[in-house]
């Protein structure tokens, strides 16, 4: 559904995105992950049409970005990080504005507005001005207006920046909605959490450079290998630490509170041998579980290397 080869970017001397290879199947929930400046929205830009390849080709629903920018823009739903709302419209005003430009008639238009306004929460406020919204609302409306020429494809370039909790967990509910309807969707985030229960794959970009890039389980199975243990002692914690940090197999600890975390240094490791030294030694170990990586260790591994 989406696929980009060797797309580059430079401006000027600085390269911001160099040599991505990506492909996104019909279907899927594509988490873009990178941290600020990585190269996320250069490549939405180069996708929604709105920037030129330096380097590089790609395709949307089977049509080329380059060759057939027209039908791309058809197929897209493209929501930017950083939108404007027109002050003195009002919320329909603002869906048909957009609704005409799509070319789509004036009784479907009616239906199309009506539709995407009750899929998003927002008929109540369709007679309120736009500039009166709150920030989850304007948010709310952006994806909206996304959807009124019922695109395959939506590209979200940070959609759920600036929300409170409460208004993110809508936003993903929407999403999985969205997702459901049939949609390809690839939505970016630096907030790694926020795509973990959402996404079936996901792409981590760091210095313009594509790290990782595959089916959410697999990136997971990949860092799966190198195991981390959360553990708790109740007496002895200062002797536990010294036992621990002097096991070879042990990378790294780390201390919050009551909470150590390990973090071990190969896929081979036996997290069982360090439980048993601790124990054969009198420290008194009230928990000792593996953890299982989250979002945000998937990408601490893979940007410090430890993960390919
Ligand atoms: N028009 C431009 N001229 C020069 N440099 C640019 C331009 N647009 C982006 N860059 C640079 O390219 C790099 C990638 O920027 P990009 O906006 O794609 O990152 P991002 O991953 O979307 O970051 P963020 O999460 O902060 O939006 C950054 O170093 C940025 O400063």
């Amino acid at each position: 559904m989406i696929e980009i080869t060797g797309f580059g970017k430079d401006y000027g001397e600085f390269t911001a995105v160099e040599n991505l290879d990506l492909k996104i199947e019909e279907g899927e929930m594509f988490g873009f992950i990178g941290p600020n400046g990585a190269g996320k929205s250069t490549t939405i830009r180069f996708l929604a049409t709105l920037l030129r390849a330096s380097r590089g080709e790609g395709s949307v629903n089977g049509h080329s970005i380059t060759d057939d920018p027209m039908n791309v823009r058809r197929s897209v739903g493209y929501m930017p990080d950083a939108f404007g709302v027109y002050d003195g419209m009002k919320v329909w005003e603002f869906l048909d504005f957009f609704a005409v430009a799509y070319k789509i008639g004036r009784t479907q238009r009616k239906q199309v507005i009506r539709d995407v306004l009750e899929l998003l929460d927002l008929t109540y406020k369709r007679d309120d001005y736009v500039n009166g919204l709150s920030r989850g609302m304007k948010q709310r409306l952006c994806l909206a207006k996304t959807l009124v020429h019922d695109p395959p494809v939506l590209i979200l370039d940070e959609p759920a920046s600036g929300l409170d909790p409460r208004a993110r967990v809508e936003v993903k509910a929407l999403l999985k909605e969205l997702r459901r309807m049939g949609k390809t969707i690839l939505i970016s985030s630096h907030i790694l959490t926020e795509l973990a229960d959402c996404c079936t794959s996901i792409g981590i970009i760091e210095r313009g450079q594509l790290l990782m890039h595959g089916p959410i389980d697999d990136v997971y199975r990949r860092i799966q290998g190198t195991p981390t243990v959360v553990a708790q002692f109740g007496n002895n914690l200062d002797k536990g630490l010294s036992i621990i940090r002097s096991n070879p197999d042990v990378r790294d600890v780390q201390i919050d509170g009551e909470k150590v975390t390990i973090e071990f240094a190969s896929p081979e490791s036996e997290t069982g041998n360090l439980l048993k030294s601790l124990v054969d030694q009198g420290v008194e170990v009230k928990n000792f579980g593996i953890k299982e990586p989250n979002l945000e260790d998937v990408f601490m591994m893979v940007t410090k290397g430890l993960v390919s």
